[in-house]
């Protein structure tokens, strides 16, 4: 069999960065409000600080207005709710992002449950993961909705065309991905089928998957004796492994060599669904934006 087509996540988050662009200028340019993006980061956790100058740097590159806060790992709970509160109540800022995970003193719960719906670009806010939780198929995504996992539904949707009808397989079951992911496949039509670590006989659950989602957080952990002939995979996992020079590479939860021979599609790591989760929080703040001034619903 001839090897999986590869799904270029780079080049279509490419695509949807510039789309956000144009519909950024075209809101100020019809005199709108120019959409800001807060992000908030708690320590001092390279990778994460990493994450979020990128998303600083792209938000200005798409003519956005980027407000960054940079809080130290003994910030209380209380004082990371004092930052919550005011930028809620600043009306420049149209987003906000609380990097995740937080430190263990801090009830993420709390912090999230505090963030304004309207700004929540990340989609994790009880009132959000209940409106996807309940949307009807093919239902309009007019809400915020979880980075990643739209990123994961928007690459599928353009490797595939139609989802109707297909088996979809998760593998994780986590509040950041596994769930909205679900959600999000359903609400294409898929049959979805969630996995976790206690399931049995994962790779035959897996065997089933035309669609197999992958987002456990576990290097190189589904073999490609799992996947069925021709299926979609797509690999959530981003993990950094030390190289024998003393750095350090990304690989995902699927064995890309092993899973490219058996795959129809693959996305790789990196630039696969990491570059998409991205652009879809400019997607999300962009959107988020539009509906505070009053302006009707159009995907990008
Ligand atoms: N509230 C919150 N929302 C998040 O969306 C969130 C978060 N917290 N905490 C951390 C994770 C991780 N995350 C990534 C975003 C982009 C890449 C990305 O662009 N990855 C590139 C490679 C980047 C590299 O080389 O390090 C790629 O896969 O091609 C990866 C990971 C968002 N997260
Ligand atoms: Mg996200």
């Amino acid at each position: 069999m001839a090897d999986a087509k590869l799904i270029d996540g780079k080049a279509f988050a490419g695509g949807l960065r510039q789309r956000v662009g144009a519909g950024v200028a075209d809101l100020i340019a019809k005199g709108g409000p120019k959409p800001g993006l807060a992000t908030v980061l708690v320590g001092a956790d390279p990778a994460s600080q990493v994450y979020v100058r990128s998303k600083g740097k792209l938000a200005v590159e798409l003519g956005m207005a980027s407000f960054d806060h940079q809080l130290p790992e003994n910030t209380t709970e209380a004082e990371l709710l004092a930052v919550v509160a005011q930028l809620n109540a600043d009306p420049t800022v149209n987003g906000i992002l609380v990097q995740l995970p937080l430190p263990r003193h801090i009830d993420t719960a709390k912090v999230l449950i505090a963030i304004d719906p309207a700004k929540d670009v990340d989609g994790f806010h009880p009132v959000n993961v209940g409106r996807l939780g309940s949307i009807a198929p093919g239902a309009p995504l007019d809400f915020p909705v979880p980075c990643t996992p739209l990123g994961v539904s928007m690459l599928l949707q353009d490797a595939l065309g139609s989802l109707s009808g297909l088996n979809a397989v998760i593998v994780g079951r986590s509040n950041l991905v596994g769930r909205p992911v679900a959600q999000l496949l359903l609400r294409a039509d898929c049959t979805v089928t969630i996995t976790h670590s206690r399931t049995r006989d994962l790779p035959a659950v897996c065997r089933q998957a035309d669609i197999l989602v992958v987002a456990i957080g576990k290097t190189e952990f589904v073999k490609g004796g799992w996947i069925k002939p021709g299926a979609a995979v797509v690999d959530v996992g981003i993990n950094r492994i030390p190289t024998p020079e003393g750095k350090s590479r990304l690989v995902g939860d699927v064995a890309f060599a092993e899973a490219q021979k058996v795959a129809g599609y693959v996305t790789p790591v990196p630039g696969g669904v990491g570059p998409m989760t991205v652009a879809c929080l400019m997607y999300n703040t962009l959107q988020a934006t539009r509906r505070v001034a009053g302006l009707p619903f159009v995907a990008v």
